[in-house]
Protein backbone atom coordinates (compact mmCIF):
# COMPACT_ATOMS: atom_id res chain seq x y z
CA UNK A 1 0.00 0.00 0.00
CA UNK A 2 1.15 3.29 -0.55
CA UNK A 3 1.29 5.90 1.73
CA UNK A 4 1.23 8.88 -0.04
CA UNK A 5 -1.69 8.49 -1.97
CA UNK A 6 -4.81 10.12 -1.36
CA UNK A 7 -7.13 7.48 -2.71
CA UNK A 8 -5.86 3.90 -3.44
CA UNK A 9 -8.34 1.86 -4.88
CA UNK A 10 -6.74 -1.46 -5.52
CA UNK A 11 -8.64 -5.11 -7.52
CA UNK A 12 -12.10 -4.14 -6.45
CA UNK A 13 -15.03 -5.69 -7.60
CA UNK A 14 -18.60 -5.53 -7.75
CA UNK A 15 -21.13 -8.27 -8.56
CA UNK A 16 -24.87 -7.19 -9.03
CA UNK A 17 -27.23 -10.09 -9.12
CA UNK A 18 -24.36 -12.09 -11.06
CA UNK A 19 -23.24 -8.98 -13.29
CA UNK A 20 -20.27 -7.57 -12.62
CA UNK A 21 -20.24 -4.22 -12.63
CA UNK A 22 -16.31 -3.35 -11.55
CA UNK A 23 -14.07 -5.35 -12.44
CA UNK A 24 -10.69 -5.40 -11.14
CA UNK A 25 -10.72 -1.98 -10.83
CA UNK A 26 -7.54 -0.32 -9.28
CA UNK A 27 -7.62 3.76 -9.27
CA UNK A 28 -4.89 6.13 -7.65
CA UNK A 29 -5.26 9.48 -6.77
CA UNK A 30 -2.57 11.79 -5.25
CA UNK A 31 -3.09 14.30 -2.84
CA UNK A 32 -4.63 17.46 -4.64
CA UNK A 33 -4.99 15.90 -7.85
CA UNK A 34 -8.06 16.56 -9.74
CA UNK A 35 -9.18 13.76 -12.37
CA UNK A 36 -11.25 13.24 -14.89
CA UNK A 37 -13.61 9.65 -15.00
CA UNK A 38 -14.78 9.02 -18.53
CA UNK A 39 -16.56 5.95 -20.09
CA UNK A 40 -19.42 4.70 -22.22
CA UNK A 41 -22.87 4.31 -20.23
CA UNK A 42 -23.15 1.65 -18.32
CA UNK A 43 -18.66 1.45 -17.21
CA UNK A 44 -19.22 1.33 -13.51
CA UNK A 45 -18.32 5.35 -13.37
CA UNK A 46 -21.62 5.88 -11.19
CA UNK A 47 -21.07 2.71 -8.84
CA UNK A 48 -17.22 3.42 -8.76
CA UNK A 49 -18.29 6.66 -7.16
CA UNK A 50 -20.51 4.50 -4.96
CA UNK A 51 -17.70 2.43 -3.78
CA UNK A 52 -15.71 5.39 -2.55
CA UNK A 53 -18.84 7.25 -0.54
CA UNK A 54 -19.55 3.58 1.09
CA UNK A 55 -22.69 3.46 -0.22
CA UNK A 56 -21.95 0.14 -2.16
CA UNK A 57 -19.81 -2.05 -0.66
CA UNK A 58 -17.05 -4.37 -2.70
CA UNK A 59 -17.03 -7.77 -3.00
CA UNK A 60 -12.89 -7.76 -3.19
CA UNK A 61 -10.13 -5.47 -3.09
CA UNK A 62 -9.22 -2.31 -0.87
CA UNK A 63 -10.15 1.00 -0.92
CA UNK A 64 -8.04 3.80 1.08
CA UNK A 65 -8.28 7.30 1.66
CA UNK A 66 -4.97 8.90 3.50
CA UNK A 67 -4.23 5.27 4.77
CA UNK A 68 -7.71 4.44 5.86
CA UNK A 69 -9.95 1.75 4.89
CA UNK A 70 -12.75 3.35 3.54
CA UNK A 71 -14.77 -0.44 3.15
CA UNK A 72 -15.06 -1.01 6.91
CA UNK A 73 -16.80 2.64 7.36
CA UNK A 74 -20.79 3.67 6.50
CA UNK A 75 -21.47 6.39 4.47
CA UNK A 76 -21.59 9.54 7.16
CA UNK A 77 -17.92 8.32 8.80
CA UNK A 78 -16.90 8.61 4.94
CA UNK A 79 -18.40 12.13 4.64
CA UNK A 80 -16.88 12.98 8.07
CA UNK A 81 -13.32 11.84 7.24
CA UNK A 82 -13.23 14.40 4.24
CA UNK A 83 -15.05 12.74 0.76
CA UNK A 84 -17.75 15.25 -0.61
CA UNK A 85 -20.08 14.24 -3.26
CA UNK A 86 -22.10 16.04 -5.70
CA UNK A 87 -24.85 13.93 -7.46
CA UNK A 88 -26.11 14.93 -11.06
CA UNK A 89 -29.10 16.76 -10.22
CA UNK A 90 -28.78 19.96 -8.43
CA UNK A 91 -30.91 19.69 -4.83
CA UNK A 92 -30.51 22.89 -3.08
CA UNK A 93 -33.44 24.52 -1.12
CA UNK A 94 -35.12 26.21 -3.56
CA UNK A 95 -37.44 28.41 -1.00
CA UNK A 96 -34.24 29.95 0.57
CA UNK A 97 -32.07 32.65 -0.57
CA UNK A 98 -28.52 31.52 -2.09
CA UNK A 99 -27.04 32.98 1.08
CA UNK A 100 -29.28 30.37 3.22
CA UNK A 101 -28.45 27.45 1.00
CA UNK A 102 -24.80 28.05 1.58
CA UNK A 103 -25.00 29.03 5.26
CA UNK A 104 -26.95 25.45 5.97
CA UNK A 105 -24.19 23.82 4.70
CA UNK A 106 -21.70 24.99 6.37
CA UNK A 107 -19.35 22.39 8.14
CA UNK A 108 -19.81 22.72 12.33
CA UNK A 109 -23.47 24.42 11.87
CA UNK A 110 -25.06 22.29 14.40
CA UNK A 111 -28.90 23.44 14.22
CA UNK A 112 -29.08 24.15 10.92
CA UNK A 113 -32.84 26.07 10.69
CA UNK A 114 -32.13 27.89 13.81
CA UNK A 115 -28.91 28.98 12.27
CA UNK A 116 -31.31 30.66 9.56
CA UNK A 117 -32.96 33.01 12.41
CA UNK A 118 -29.56 33.95 14.55
CA UNK A 119 -27.35 36.11 13.65
CA UNK A 120 -24.27 35.40 11.69
CA UNK A 121 -21.01 35.49 12.90
CA UNK A 122 -18.00 37.40 11.61
CA UNK A 123 -16.72 33.71 10.89
CA UNK A 124 -19.78 32.74 9.11
CA UNK A 125 -20.31 36.06 6.99
CA UNK A 126 -16.32 35.62 5.81
CA UNK A 127 -17.15 32.05 4.87
CA UNK A 128 -20.24 32.76 2.87
CA UNK A 129 -18.31 35.98 1.36
CA UNK A 130 -15.72 33.30 0.08
CA UNK A 131 -17.67 30.78 -1.23
CA UNK A 132 -20.26 33.12 -3.09
CA UNK A 133 -16.89 34.77 -4.56
CA UNK A 134 -15.93 31.75 -5.55
CA UNK A 135 -19.08 30.00 -7.31
CA UNK A 136 -19.74 33.78 -8.58
CA UNK A 137 -23.32 34.29 -7.20
CA UNK A 138 -22.48 37.24 -5.57
CA UNK A 139 -24.95 39.65 -7.25
CA UNK A 140 -27.90 36.81 -6.74
CA UNK A 141 -26.56 36.05 -2.96
CA UNK A 142 -30.28 37.61 -1.51
CA UNK A 143 -32.33 35.70 -4.35
CA UNK A 144 -34.55 32.37 -3.83
CA UNK A 145 -32.35 29.55 -5.26
CA UNK A 146 -35.22 28.40 -7.26
CA UNK A 147 -35.01 31.59 -9.67
CA UNK A 148 -31.28 30.39 -10.32
CA UNK A 149 -30.48 29.02 -13.59
CA UNK A 150 -29.81 25.16 -14.34
CA UNK A 151 -26.29 26.14 -14.29
CA UNK A 152 -26.13 28.45 -11.24
CA UNK A 153 -28.24 26.29 -9.11
CA UNK A 154 -24.91 23.23 -9.83
CA UNK A 155 -22.55 26.09 -9.01
CA UNK A 156 -24.82 26.61 -6.02
CA UNK A 157 -24.68 23.41 -5.22
CA UNK A 158 -20.57 22.81 -5.90
CA UNK A 159 -20.73 25.90 -2.90
CA UNK A 160 -22.61 23.85 -0.59
CA UNK A 161 -20.27 20.84 -0.69
CA UNK A 162 -17.26 23.13 -0.35
CA UNK A 163 -19.11 24.82 2.99
CA UNK A 164 -18.73 21.35 4.08
CA UNK A 165 -14.62 21.50 3.44
CA UNK A 166 -13.91 17.76 1.91
CA UNK A 167 -10.56 17.00 1.40
CA UNK A 168 -11.36 15.10 -1.85
CA UNK A 169 -14.56 16.01 -4.35
CA UNK A 170 -16.29 13.85 -6.08
CA UNK A 171 -18.47 15.22 -8.89
CA UNK A 172 -20.56 13.42 -10.90
CA UNK A 173 -21.60 14.25 -14.41
CA UNK A 174 -21.81 18.39 -13.38
CA UNK A 175 -21.59 20.01 -16.62
CA UNK A 176 -25.33 17.83 -18.31
CA UNK A 177 -27.93 20.31 -19.35
CA UNK A 178 -25.45 23.59 -19.24
CA UNK A 179 -24.87 26.03 -21.96
CA UNK A 180 -21.02 26.23 -23.14
CA UNK A 181 -21.13 29.10 -21.47
CA UNK A 182 -21.71 27.55 -18.42
CA UNK A 183 -19.94 24.38 -19.31
CA UNK A 184 -16.34 26.62 -19.94
CA UNK A 185 -17.25 28.97 -16.54
CA UNK A 186 -17.58 25.26 -14.44
CA UNK A 187 -14.43 24.21 -15.60
CA UNK A 188 -12.75 27.01 -13.99
CA UNK A 189 -14.53 26.70 -10.70
CA UNK A 190 -13.81 22.83 -10.26
CA UNK A 191 -9.94 23.99 -11.72
CA UNK A 192 -9.87 27.20 -8.70
CA UNK A 193 -11.41 24.48 -6.12
CA UNK A 194 -8.73 21.90 -7.43
CA UNK A 195 -6.08 24.76 -6.16
CA UNK A 196 -6.80 23.85 -2.38
CA UNK A 197 -9.02 20.62 -2.73
CA UNK A 198 -8.66 17.08 -4.33
CA UNK A 199 -11.40 16.33 -7.03
CA UNK A 200 -12.38 13.52 -8.91
CA UNK A 201 -15.02 14.33 -11.77
CA UNK A 202 -17.06 12.00 -14.05
CA UNK A 203 -18.28 13.61 -17.24
CA UNK A 204 -19.10 12.67 -20.68
CA UNK A 205 -18.61 16.21 -22.24
CA UNK A 206 -14.96 16.13 -23.87
CA UNK A 207 -14.83 20.42 -24.61
CA UNK A 208 -15.18 20.13 -20.70
CA UNK A 209 -12.90 17.69 -20.05
CA UNK A 210 -10.25 19.16 -22.40
CA UNK A 211 -10.86 22.31 -20.28
CA UNK A 212 -10.03 21.08 -17.22
CA UNK A 213 -6.68 20.01 -18.38
CA UNK A 214 -6.19 17.25 -15.98
CA UNK A 215 -5.37 13.35 -16.39
CA UNK A 216 -8.25 11.26 -17.44
CA UNK A 217 -8.86 7.72 -16.80
CA UNK A 218 -11.13 5.83 -19.09
CA UNK A 219 -13.89 3.30 -17.57
CA UNK A 220 -14.97 0.02 -19.67
CA UNK A 221 -16.59 -2.41 -18.38
CA UNK A 222 -15.75 -2.11 -14.95
CA UNK A 223 -12.35 -1.83 -15.30
CA UNK A 224 -9.53 0.35 -16.36
CA UNK A 225 -9.18 0.96 -20.12
CA UNK A 226 -6.85 3.44 -20.82
CA UNK A 227 -5.36 6.36 -18.31
CA UNK A 228 -3.35 9.98 -19.18
CA UNK A 229 -3.44 12.96 -21.13
CA UNK A 230 -6.54 13.48 -23.16
CA UNK A 231 -4.87 13.52 -25.71
CA UNK A 232 -2.86 10.20 -25.19
CA UNK A 233 -6.32 8.14 -24.45
CA UNK A 234 -7.73 9.52 -27.55
CA UNK A 235 -4.86 8.59 -29.46
CA UNK A 236 -5.35 4.69 -27.56
CA UNK A 237 -6.80 2.36 -30.15
CA UNK A 238 -8.82 0.59 -27.49
CA UNK A 239 -10.58 3.97 -26.42
CA UNK A 240 -11.41 4.10 -30.49
CA UNK A 241 -12.62 0.84 -30.48
CA UNK A 242 -14.83 1.02 -27.49
CA UNK A 243 -16.08 4.95 -28.40
CA UNK A 244 -16.29 4.09 -32.31
CA UNK A 245 -19.74 4.87 -33.20
CA UNK A 246 -20.27 6.66 -30.33
N1 LIG B 1 -27.87 -1.72 -8.10
C1 LIG B 1 -27.62 -2.32 -9.26
N2 LIG B 1 -28.17 -3.52 -9.56
C2 LIG B 1 -27.92 -4.13 -10.74
N3 LIG B 1 -27.12 -3.63 -11.70
C3 LIG B 1 -26.54 -2.42 -11.46
C4 LIG B 1 -26.77 -1.70 -10.24
N4 LIG B 1 -26.06 -0.55 -10.30
C5 LIG B 1 -25.43 -0.54 -11.51
N5 LIG B 1 -25.73 -1.67 -12.20
C6 LIG B 1 -25.19 -2.03 -13.52
O1 LIG B 1 -23.79 -1.89 -13.46
C7 LIG B 1 -23.27 -1.34 -14.66
C8 LIG B 1 -22.49 -0.10 -14.37
O2 LIG B 1 -23.40 0.95 -14.04
P1 LIG B 1 -22.96 2.44 -13.68
O3 LIG B 1 -24.21 3.20 -13.38
O4 LIG B 1 -21.92 2.41 -12.62
O5 LIG B 1 -22.32 2.93 -15.04
P2 LIG B 1 -21.94 4.41 -15.50
O6 LIG B 1 -20.60 4.32 -16.12
O7 LIG B 1 -22.11 5.35 -14.36
O8 LIG B 1 -23.00 4.70 -16.64
P3 LIG B 1 -23.71 6.10 -17.08
O9 LIG B 1 -22.69 6.84 -17.88
O10 LIG B 1 -24.85 5.63 -17.90
O11 LIG B 1 -24.12 6.82 -15.83
C9 LIG B 1 -24.47 -1.11 -15.58
O12 LIG B 1 -24.55 -2.20 -16.46
C10 LIG B 1 -25.64 -1.07 -14.62
O13 LIG B 1 -26.81 -1.52 -15.25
Amino acid sequence: MTDDLLLDMRDVSVTFDGFRAINNLSLALRPGEMRAIVGPNGAGKTTMMDIITGKTRPDTGTVRFQGRDLTRLDEPAIARLGIGRKFQKPTVFEALSVTENLLLSLKGVRAPFAVLMARRSAGERERIDRLLHLTRLEAVADQPAGGMSHGQKQWLEIGMLMGQEPELLLVDEPVAGMTDAETMATADLLREINRTRSVVVVEHDMDFVRALGVDVTVLHEGSVLAEGTLDAVSADPRVIEVYLGR
